[in-house]
């Protein structure tokens, strides 16, 4: 019998939208605060998942950036990638692109090569043991200045044979895309793609001016546009695409509960919409369970799985080969279960 929630499993997938300090699982961060000499303010790793209830983006930055500090050496960064690693292996994501933010760790005196180093080992690993193809994103923390943001870029000089792109996150409100204008005018310079949250908490207005002042090719995020007709119908034109990340936007209350999210209303706009999970560890669930969730509450056909994993394939920044490779995947799946 047709069983689509192992439809969805097995199906190729790939995820862009994933936030590597927000896969931080309250059982790594005791074991890497007890192994750094570090009191976490929680009795217990039940203690410190009940804490997990939002109200807005900046109540989960506040838990989440207190959450990395246990992160202090290149054996940490390792450990943290290689739990998502194993995640992506059991769940089927052959190809993900990571965002890390070096700001959280420089902010505190951890070297940018310590949070680097540890990254890129995890992603060679994850390539010989599983064949899983990576790249990573650094992103600028934009309740910081742009200032910060430069100095960020010039540190990550050396390494920027291992970073695909830059992106944007943090907290939206009160930080639009153009306060960082001439950091990605610098990113672009040096041969970096360009990404950006943007419309997640803020208005439509950060995703046409994160388009168009920061000529990104992504938009994370996105589900504003819905505010502006117009906008909607340039990013649908373009097939600009959105890294959704629907648990996210469920338990930061941008939707308040996943059957009353705009996705089918995207969808059914013609945006270039894909599916992703943010900050797995704190919001529930990785990408398979977003999927899963998802498709149980929209009805959605294995058509319509199988089209939102094309999109993502399409939306990467994999090599062209890499991307027909996943593409042959998708399609064969969906052979197999029609
Ligand atoms: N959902 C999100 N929005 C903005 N910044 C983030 N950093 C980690 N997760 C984020
Ligand atoms: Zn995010």
């Amino acid at each position: 019998m047709f069983n689509q929630q192992d439809f969805i499993k097995k199906i190729a997938k790939v995820e862009l939208h994933l936030h590597i300090e927000g896969s931080l699982e309250p059982e790594l961060m005791f074991k890497l605060a007890k192994r750094n000499d570090i009191t976490l303010p929680y009795a217990s790793v039940e203690d410190l998942r009940k804490a997990y209830q939002f109200n807005n983006l900046q109540e989960f930055l506040d838990l989440y950036y207190q959450g990395a500090e246990v992160l202090q050496t290149e054996q940490d960064f390792f450990d943290l990638a290689w739990a998502y690693f194993e995640t992506c292996h059991r769940d089927n994501v052959l190809h993900t692109e990571i965002f890390f933010d070096p700001q959280t760790h420089t902010e505190r005196g951890i070297a940018i090569y310590t949070v680097i180093n540890g990254l890129v080992r995890a992603k060679q690993q994850a390539f010989t043991q599983f064949g899983i193809t990576c790249e990573y994103i650094m992103c600028f923390l934009r309740h910081l200045s742009q200032d910060s943001a430069i100095e960020t870029l010039e540190a990550a000089k050396p390494y920027l044979k291992h970073i695909i792109g830059v992106g944007l996150d943090s907290s939206e409100q009160g930080h639009p895309p153009e306060k960082f204008q001439q950091v990605f005018a610098m990113a672009k310079q040096l041969g970096l793609q360009r990404v950006a949250h943007a419309g997640e908490e803020g208005p439509a207005a950060n995703v046409a001016n994160a388009w168009l002042l920061l000529d990104v090719s992504r938009i994370d995020h996105g589900v504003r546009c819905l505010e502006d007709e117009v906008l909607v119908k340039e990013l649908a034109a373009a097939q600009m695409p959105l890294t959704v990340c629907p648990f996210s936007n469920v338990k930061l209350k941008v939707v308040e509960h996943l059957s009353e999210h705009p996705l089918p209303k995207m969808l059914q706009k013609g945006l270039a919409v894909t599916i992703n999970s943010d900050d797995p560890a704190y919001f529930g669930g990785y990408l398979l369970d977003n999927l899963q969730a998802c498709s149980e509450t929209f009805a959605w056909s294995p058509l319509q799985i199988a089209q939102l994993c094309q999109n993502a394939v399409a939306a990467s920044y994999a090599s062209e080969q890499r991307k027909s490779e996943l593409s042959q995947l998708i399609d064969n799946r969906l052979a197999e279960f029609s």
